[in-house]
């Protein structure tokens, strides 16, 4: 028995660390949960907690252009986020918050609760607490896991992508009265990451040893295969 037990701990992989942060509409979600799937890893999406935080100060009356306000509730909620990259959750004091996080009116919000300091430091915790949780790695996306959150993480990457093939990837998701045009989808793309990249705290930005992909004229399986030989690459390293 205990021979099986030495093999075992012997051939299992290290646990990695991956960082994948970008803008918005350049893959991450779609990317870090193929990575996570095929490599037997947990996966966080952060953006999702963004979102969780704003859905709850609208639900409370929280005005959310009111930073001082924001701060002052940003310990309240109780949010947990599930890590099965084939069935990722998140629930805000208990109630499942996946649908609701994704409306319009909580896209237009989150930038302005993400940028309040409060906010980010309490997020900042969950997120390393989830990572550091268990022997498995996990694939963590968001906007700063490479400069700020997971500073020492394995594998930093970085994803663009032209806004235009953005704003057709979004549009190609939107249905019926809530599809946009392109042109309306593609401005909201570009003022969300300007407030993103501009706010004081850990904005959006490329950790200096991150490596970007840029996925313009990549399919969504030759960004996964070129992330997951990155991945190979260090852990054989
Ligand atoms: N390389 C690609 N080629 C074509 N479509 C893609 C590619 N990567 C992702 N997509 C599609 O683009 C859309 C946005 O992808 P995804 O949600 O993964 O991006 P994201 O960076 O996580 O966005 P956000 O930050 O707004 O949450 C999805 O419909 C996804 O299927
Ligand atoms: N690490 C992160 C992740 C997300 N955000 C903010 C900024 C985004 O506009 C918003 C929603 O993220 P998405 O669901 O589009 O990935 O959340 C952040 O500030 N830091």
């Amino acid at each position: 028995m205990s021979v099986t037990v030495e093999t075992a701990a012997r051939t299992a992989p290290a646990a990695v660390i991956v960082g994948i942060d970008g803008p918005s509409g350049t893959g991450k979600s779609s990317t870090s949960k193929a990575v996570a799937a095929k490599l037997g890893l947990r996966y966080l999406d952060t953006g999702a907690q963004y979102r969780a935080i704003t859905w709850w100060m609208l639900n409370n009356g929280i005005d959310v252009r009111d930073a001082a306000a924001v701060a002052d509730a940003a310990g309240k909620p109780s949010l947990v986020s599930g890590t099965d990259p084939a069935a990722p959750t998140i629930t805000v004091d208990g109630q499942d918050a996946a649908g609701p996080i994704r409306t319009q009116e909580v896209t237009a919000a989150v930038s302005a609760v993400s940028a309040v300091p409060e906010v980010r430091a309490r997020l900042t915790e969950l997120q390393r607490g989830i990572a550091a949780d268990g022997p498995r790695g996990i694939v963590v996306e968001g906007r700063d896991i490479g400069t700020t959150v997971l500073p020492d993480a394995d594998v930093k990457i970085f994803l663009t992508a032209s806004a235009e093939a953005r704003a057709a990837r979004r549009s190609g998701e939107l249905s019926g009265k809530d599809r946009a045009d392109l042109a309306a989808t593609q401005a909201a793309l570009v003022k969300r990451d300007a407030a993103d990249s501009g706010r004081k705290t850990s904005p959006l930005a490329k950790a200096d040893d991150a490596v970007e992909v840029d996925t313009t004229e990549l399919t969504l399986n030759q960004v996964i295969e070129c992330v997951v030989t990155l991945i190979e690459e260090k852990r054989t390293a």
